[in-house]
């Protein structure tokens, strides 16, 4: 039986194909794996660095490159391009073995000779080195991948772009080693995420098979070569082109997502597009199918802060799983929908009075503090009770007098506390008496119900977006699934923390310590994007939610592309002119309206531009009001365009007054550490917005920028 594999790049050029000669690629590839391949014809090229390299023909105008082993019946799928492309494609590049991974590795001999070429030209004496032998010595690199024929070239890279000059002519791992090392990481934890990830998340072969060298090396290259099983596997991955995340998992994020088992709470972190949120889908799915036949439908549970996260979970899902039995075990659901729906049931069914509007709740607050005739704000109050009271559990007046008051700026004396209880009381009692609930409030009894029923509805819950959740859901969380093996499993990144919810996961009875991952490869955004949206971030330091600091050293993403745009405008008509144009040219350049992203602070900001769109003849939407699938350029609040991407994305108003959002921000005086807090959540909203974009980013505003984009609008020296 002959096997056949599909290498990452060759999905991605299929997906950009139209859709006969798709057609064709499929009809030409099925052949292969049902294994009987004398008959297709394999054409050899006279000149070439590698003659296991072959073109078969797809249709006039289009080859696919195949490497082809020289013993056994393996074929790996490399290329599918034009004719005369793919004939210099093939006669330019060589296939080895990495001696450290033992995976495939593909270069391109010609512009590696090249690339050494101009660079010894380029080198003196004193010439910079970024990798010197003193630092980084011979032995070290090989040991991690970097092969006799790369070592000199890289004497000679004096600086990173130079080195990202080099990431289509370098052999992939070895480029991910270096471009590691120059970024920051130490040897040590490439040796751990790019070498043995690699070793450790091998397909296992049989040992007969083991005699054909390339199958071998495929096998151990996960996350670059998918190995398909026959015709059926073959449709289905080329069906979805675009979701190559179903196939293509990076050996660090497969060995997250198919750990055998966690022996307690395990968690993943890592920068935007790093692909939390698809570790978090397979691991809910390894879980689920792991699960004996006769577990109970809906008893893994996969969930996520907000209702419309959740659905963009639900249909990835749909995605992944193909397996009726399989999917059914899943349950996708956010916190608080799943909360309101214990306590509901609990109450007989009625639903329940929920307050959702802030602005409500900090009216009632000023009343009560009116009534009382003490000296708070209703900000203040409101935050004392949700990040103190609530997020400590604390039932009793004793209790908050001696409870630590982390993360709050202004002492209080025991006197002050009193205070703020007799407004708490009389606050919960106002609702009480209404029969009104708070979210938090709904979770904290959803909490207290399973905890009084002993009843731990979950073999396993799954949750994304958990930097988010406040310590109130997450005991609620906690409850729902008995402590142990593989109970629960986080992914969230705190730089994206939008909702400012501070917690420490040990404390609520989740230790992650020692099962944390963290991703650090960025497969929707360009570098360009990336490192211009983390200059925003510069002086932040985001905790780790268990004591530790996060750390941005070592992100870093595949793609490369044009520097984000920024311009400022005197008006806001003016500016909403030129996002009309930008959009225009875009859609001119072929992006399709919804792949088109617009995010703004306030939604009003929004109407303007869906109407000035719309004026020109671009069809745009409002994704709140309309759902998610409406047609045209989407338009949304930059809370809303969490868990979203767009190939472009604009992001408007980002003036001076209104990002930070004033009503959004604790006053210095009420609270300085507070303030502190919410300035970073603010600008993690925009952090949010700007790592949307996969492509193309433009920042704009009108008056004067938003002092959070001084890092990025000051003149360059
Ligand atoms: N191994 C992979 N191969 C190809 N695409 C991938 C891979 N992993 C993730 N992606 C893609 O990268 C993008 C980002 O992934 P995902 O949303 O899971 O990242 P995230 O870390 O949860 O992002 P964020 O924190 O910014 O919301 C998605 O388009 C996803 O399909």
């Amino acid at each position: 039986m002959a096997t056949l594999g599909m290498h990452r790049d060759f999905l991605l050029e299929f997906a950009a194909l139209e859709k006969p000669v798709q057609k064709r690629v499929f009809e030409v590839f099925e052949k292969f794996a049902t294994a009987t391949h004398a008959g297709l014809h394999l054409e050899k090229l006279t000149h070439q660095r590698d003659p296991r390299l072959r073109t078969i023909r797809i249709t006039d105008f289009w080859r696919g490159v195949v490497l082809k082993a020289e013993t056994g019946s393996s074929y790996l799928l490399l290329k599918v391009l034009p004719h005369d492309k793919a004939n210099h494609w093939a006669a330019k590049h060589r296939a080895s073995v990495n001696e450290a991974t033992q995976g495939i590795e593909i270069r391109n001999d010609v512009a590696l000779e090249r690339a050494t070429a101009g660079l010894r030209a380029l080198a003196t004496q004193e010439s910079p080195c970024l990798f010197p032998a003193s630092e980084y010595p011979d032995k070290m690199l090989r040991s991690l991948g970097v092969d006799e024929e790369i070592l000199p070239i890289i004497r000679l890279i004096p600086d990173e772009d130079h080195l990202e000059a080099l990431h289509k002519v370098l052999p992939e791992h070895q480029y991910d080693v270096l471009l590691g090392l120059a970024t920051g990481m130490t040897p040590e934890a490439i040796d751990r995420e790019l070498v043995q990830a690699y070793a450790r998340t091998a397909v296992r072969t049989p040992a007969a098979e083991e005699t054909d060298e390339l199958r071998a090396a495929m096998a151990r290259s996960r996350g670059r070569v998918a190995l398909v099983s026959g015709p059926v596997e073959l449709q289905a991955i080329l069906e979805r082109p675009f979701d190559a995340w179903r196939v293509f998992l990076h050996p660090s994020q497969y060995r997250v997502a198919y750990h055998e088992g966690y022996t307690g709470p395990a968690r993943v972190t890592g920068g935007p597009g790093t692909g939390k949120t698809v570790v978090a889908l397979h691991r809910a799915y390894h879980l689920a199918r792991r699960l004996p036949a006769d577990a109970p439908d809906g008893c893994v549970l996969l969930t996520t802060y907000t209702k419309d996260l959740a659905a963009e979970l639900e249909r990835c899902l749909a995605l992944l799983v193909e397996e009726v039995d399989v999917r059914a075990r899943i349950r996708v659901v956010n916190v608080d929908a799943l909360a309101n729906e214990i306590v509901r049931a609990e109450r007989g069914g009625t639903p329940l009075k929920l307050v959702v509007d802030q602005k409500d709740i900090t009216a009632r607050w000023a009343r009560i503090a009116r009534r009382l005739g003490i000296d708070f704000t209703d900000v203040f109050l409101d935050q004392e009770w949700r990040h103190v009271i609530l997020a400590q559990a604390l039932t009793e007046p004793e209790e908050y007098l001696k409870a630590p008051r982390t993360g709050r700026g202004t002492a209080l004396p025991p006197l002050k506390r009193l205070q703020v209880w007799r407004a708490v009381s009389a606050f919960e009692e106002q609702l009480r008496h209404a029969g009104e609930w708070t979210f938090l409030q709904v979770c904290a009894e959803a909490a207290r119900i399973l905890d009084e029923r002993r009843e731990r509805p979950y073999r396993h819950v799954v949750i994304d977006e958990a930097q988010d959740l406040h310590p109130v859901q997450w005991r609620f969380l906690r409850t729902l699934v008995a402590p142990g093996q593989d109970d629960l499993f986080l992914a969230g990144d705190t730089y994206q923390r939008i909702y400012g919810n501070r917690v420490s996961l040990r404390s609520l009875g989740i230790p992650v310590v020692g099962r944390s991952h963290r991703l650090r490869i960025n497969y929707r955004t360009t570098q360009e994007i990336l490192a211009w949206s983390s200059s925003l971030l510069t002086g932040e330091e985001p905790d780790d939610m268990d004591g530790g600091n996060e750390t941005l050293a070592g992100y870093r993403s595949t793609m490369h592309g044009e520097r984000p745009e920024t311009a400022g405008y005197a008006t806001k008509p003016e500016e909403i002119e030129a996002l009309v144009a930008r959009v225009r040219d875009w859609i001119g350049a072929g992006v399709d309206a919804e792949d088109i992203g617009v995010a703004v602070r306030f939604i009003q900001l929004g109407r303007d531009i869906a109407h000035a769109l719309e004026q020109a003849g671009i069809a745009a939407c409002i994704l709140g009001t309309a759902g998610r699938g409406g047609a045209g350029v989407r338009i949304e609040t930059m809370h809303r365009m969490k868990g979203l991407e767009f190939r472009c994305v604009a992001v408007a108003g980002i003036n001076d007054g209104t990002v930070p959002m004033k009503s959004a921000v604790t006053a210095v005086t009420v609270d300085a550490q507070q303030h502190q807090e919410d300035l970073n959540s603010e600008l993690s909203l925009l952090f949010v917005a700007c790592t949307r974009a996969r492509e193309a980013l433009r920042v704009s505003w009108h008056g004067a920028p938003s002092p959070f984009l001084a890092p990025v609008t000051a003149p360059r020296r």
